[in-house]
């Protein structure tokens, strides 16, 4: 059997904060918001694959009232969600995802991103594409106050 997910998230942009997405430190003079490192591409991958294997959501696995989980670094929440879902029986057949910002350019970081986010999940990196956009400008992306990621994950069943 086969099963598809769907995630999406969505940070504040801050001064004093890193920008951390896909787990790569992205110069910029703002950062993502959250109790973690506020990975927002992490967080839609790991909704994507909670929901693809019918586990639930990133907040009800690590919520943002525990302590354990501040400033956490959300590849580690991805690499345990990666084990949640070999464990239920699945194994993932390909892993899309869109990151909407304005700025900064982050086309010259999306190869790494897929690197860590496919080492995590132990596989290839052929079953994993990242993309950014720009909202030319509209909505709170285009306007600098935060950013947001998609993700859709298609999940094999092992038996
Ligand atoms: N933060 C971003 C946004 C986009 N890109 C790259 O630019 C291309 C064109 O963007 P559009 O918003 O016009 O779709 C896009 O395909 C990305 O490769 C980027 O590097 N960083
Ligand atoms: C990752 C967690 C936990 O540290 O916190 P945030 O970084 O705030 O991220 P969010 O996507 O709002 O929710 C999931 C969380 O519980």
């Amino acid at each position: 059997m086969m099963r598809i997910g769907i995630g999406y998230d969505a940070h504040r942009l801050v001064e004093g904060r890193s920008l951390v997405l896909g787990g790569i430190n992205i110069p910029f003079d703002l950062g993502l918001l959250g109790h973690s490192d506020a990975d927002v591409l992490t967080h839609a991958v790991c909704d994507a694959l909670l929901g693809a294997a019918g586990l639930g959501d990133l907040g009800k696995h690590f919520p943002d009232s525990d302590e354990r989980y501040r400033n956490i670094r959300s590849l580690f929440l991805l690499e345990q969600i990666g084990e949640m879902v070999r464990k239920a029986g699945y194994a993932v057949v390909n892993i899309d995802a869109v990151i909407v910002a304005q700025r900064p350019r982050l086309a010259p970081f999306v190869g790494r991103m897929v690197a860590n986010l496919a080492e995590v999940l132990e596989i290839d990196p052929v079953r994993v594409n990242v993309k950014a956009t720009t909202t030319e400008g509209m909505g709170f992306e285009g306007r600098g106050e935060g950013m947001s990621a998609y993700a859709v994950v298609l999940l094999k069943n092992l038996e």
